[in-house]
């Protein structure tokens, strides 16, 4: 909840007001950025305040309410609970939602340019003979490049702004998609998703900047939760491409890649007439122009409050922050330090627990589930990109009610259980894993996989696997055989080397998946992640990010965060084949919930509450140590805004009391 304590002219005239300033200003110049005012959880700092205009409930115009007394006057005639609502409600001008829906088309195409290659290489492989490394490469180096481009993006972000970057980022895409859709070779093709990777970059790390910037605070969570809807809705879109285009053997891969030049271009074309951030305008010093586009964006010319306060913040962080590189003023200053340790924690944590192993695996865990036909295979992995885009639905539906801490809270315990339960399936299919009973002889069965005595270390040699008979529930016949290396979908040799004939003749090859009567378990297991995960760890790392940094640190500081995100997700995808080799796949996924319950204390410790506030004042929460472990609870502590310093009141219980 936030109030301006004193209008700005009494602010100036009473001893009081300048005693205060004066306090705000000390402040200002110890902790290198603004302090807050904390009032007492039952408000008795308030008390020559109306009761009525402190909200009490959590309803939509509360909520609203929040986000407007930041800036209001509460001295001023029009301050009373209805005109403020109205003035927050009047503020929430349809623009912004045509600013953040031609924004987060950048996150539909970081979803659907990594979403798509599944589909599309498996038509490739066979059109274009792909060795295994060259399918890799073609599948990595988007991710690689889009880490590299994430941090050069804070640079591009600082200099030329946001709509410059989103230009950029929706060019780059449209190059990619064209060079992608008419690639004659493998090497322009790498061409094409090196390309496409940069574009993604920028856009993961611009659009939430740019979406949190131009919203007002109480949709802000909500329009940059938007984003994250539109990445898991680009993947969803991008597997039933896959699913439509996988009957067109000759070419078909072209329309899956190409199909996301239509977005790029209508994402480049409407930021042609979009405006710029106010805020990077405002920092850059073309104040009229900052005016403008915010009186704009708000739909009225009222928007003395927020400019002001916008521009006492860059005033008062102009002052207080000294030069050098971003970075090193990052690390130098301990508030923007503390939020770029949580914001690149949360990345981290997101990547760590396993999101796009799970993505990636879900086609196999539904093999495991029975599922055999390939396009079936297909069709319900569209499935599961479709409950992650549902779930994020429930997050950008929840973020606003409970708040970021508890959302993300909430997830990452769950998300931990669900692994552990997706562990628990596997280690029960491990524990009963069919014996080996065939042991065929041959020159080129002189490998390793006859060595094996059960399905379970067969199927985790990559060069082994699996080719049993099945007659209702009993297998018949199995033996380990090594794989066709240039198609894994058969064998080498022997009864399961014709891929087109197993179907009819009962015989089945399961290259990385055991048949087992608990796959169910692994399914449920499947599910309850993509319900935890994906309302909460899947937007919030991205939308607290937006919001955590001082303006002077916010390109740098989503740039590093972004960076480690992308960094995390080449590292967990590279590495999980082989995690899986050494550890199998229940520890495998055990790791991950480990890894998900050391995110979950981290969280705990660090993350506070920033629903509500707005980004100038979100700075102040990071004023004092991390890992006190939510100390008070931040959703208990009210800030008070005096003119253009905060106050906390934990450090000055005395200074501004206002009860009698
Ligand atoms: O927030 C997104 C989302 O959860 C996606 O489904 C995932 O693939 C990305 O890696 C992640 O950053």
């Amino acid at each position: 909840m936030h109030f301006r304590l004193f209008p700005k002219s009494k602010m100036s005239g009473g001893w009081f007001g300048r005693l205060l300033h004066q306090i705000g200003r000390e402040r200002v110049k110890l902790t290198g950025l603004s302090v807050f005012y904390k009032a007492g959880d039952n408000g008795h700092k308030l008390t020559n305040m109306s009761k009525s205009m402190e909200p009490s409930g959590n309803t939509e115009d509360e909520r609203c309410l929040i986000g407007v007394f930041g800036d209001s006057n509460i001295n001023s005639p029009d301050s009373t609970e209805s005109t403020v609502v109205n003035r927050c409600k009047g503020r929430t001008h349809y623009f912004v939602y045509v600013l953040a829906f031609f924004s987060a088309l950048g996150g539909f195409l970081f979803g659907y340019d990594t979403g798509v290659v599944s589909g599309a290489m498996l038509l490739l492989k066979k059109e274009m003979n792909l060795s295994a490394l060259w399918q890799e490469s073609l599948v990595s180096s988007t991710v690689g490049a889009a880490a590299l481009s994430a941090l050069a993006g804070g640079y591009l972000n600082g200099l030329y702004g946001r709509r410059v970057c989103i230009l950029l980022a929706s060019f780059i895409f449209s190059v990619g998609g064209l060079v992608l859709s008419v690639g004659p070779n493998k090497e322009v093709l790498l061409l094409g998703r090196l390309t496409v990777g940069l574009g993604i970059g920028i856009a993961s790390m611009t659009v939430p900047v740019y979406i949190a910037e131009v919203s007002p605070p109480h949709l802000r969570g909500q329009l940059v939760t938007l984003n994250t809807l539109f990445i898991t809705g680009g993947q969803f879109i991008a597997s039933v491409v896959d699913g439509a285009f996988s009957y067109l053997h000759h070419d078909g891969w072209r329309y899956m890649l190409g199909l996301s030049v239509l977005p790029a271009v209508l994402q480049f074309v409407g930021f042609l007439f979009l405006p710029e951030s106010p805020r990077w305008l405002l920092q850059k010093g073309q104040d009229q122009k900052a005016r403008q586009v915010l009186s704009q964006i708000r739909g009225t010319t009222h928007v003395d409050e927020e400019y002001d306060a916008i521009k006492t913040t860059i005033e008062e962080e102009m002052a207080s922050t000294g030069g050098g590189p971003v970075l090193c003023r990052i690390l130098s200053s301990p508030p923007a330090r503390r939020a770029l340790i949580v914001g690149c924690g949360l990345q981290m944590i997101q990547q760590l627990s396993g999101i796009n192993t799970v993505m990636y695996y879900s086609a196999t865990i539904l093999q495991m589930a029975g599922v055999r036909d390939d396009k079936m295979a297909i069709w319900l992995a569209a499935g599961t990109a479709g409950t992650n885009f549902l779930f994020t639905l429930v997050g950008m539906w929840l973020v606003e009610r409970v708040g970021r801490r508890k959302l993300t809270l909430g997830s990452i315990v769950g998300t931990a259980l669900s692994l552990a339960v997706l562990a628990i399936g596997f280690l029960l299919s491990a524990q009963t894993s069919p014996p080996v009973t065939l042991h065929p002889v041959g020159p080129v069965l002189n490998s390793s996989c006859t060595q094996y005595r059960f399905c379970e270390p067969c199927m985790l040699d990559p060069d082994c696997g699996f080719c049993y008979g099945e007659n209702g529930t009993s297998l018949f016949e199995t033996s380990c055989v090594p794989v066709n290396q240039a198609n894994p979908e058969e064998a080498a040799m022997g009864r399961c080397s014709n891929a087109s004939q197993q179907q009819n003749s009962g015989i089945f090859w399961a290259y990385n998946y055991c048949p087992t009567r608990y796959s169910w378990i692994v399914l449920f297991g499947l599910i309850l992640y993509l319900a935890f995960f994906a309302p909460g760890m899947g937007p919030m790392p991205w939308t607290i990010n937006s919001e955590i940094y001082p303006l002077w640190a916010r390109s740098t500081g989503n740039a590093c965060s972004a960076g480690v995100n992308w960094t995390c997700n080449v590292l967990v995808s590279l590495t999980f084949l082989h995690v899986a080799e050494y550890l199998t796949y229940y520890g495998a996924f055990f790791l991950y919930s480990g890894l998900a319950l050391l995110g979950l204390v981290f969280i705990l410790c660090c993350l506070p509450e920033t629903k509500g506030l707005r980004l100038e004042d979100i700075e102040g929460l990071f004023a004092t140590q991390l890992c006190t472990c939510g100390d008070a609870g931040p959703s208990h502590r009210h800030y008070i805004r005096v003119n253009g310093g905060n106050l906390n009141s934990e450090n000055d219980e005395d200074s501004d009391d206002e009860s009698p």
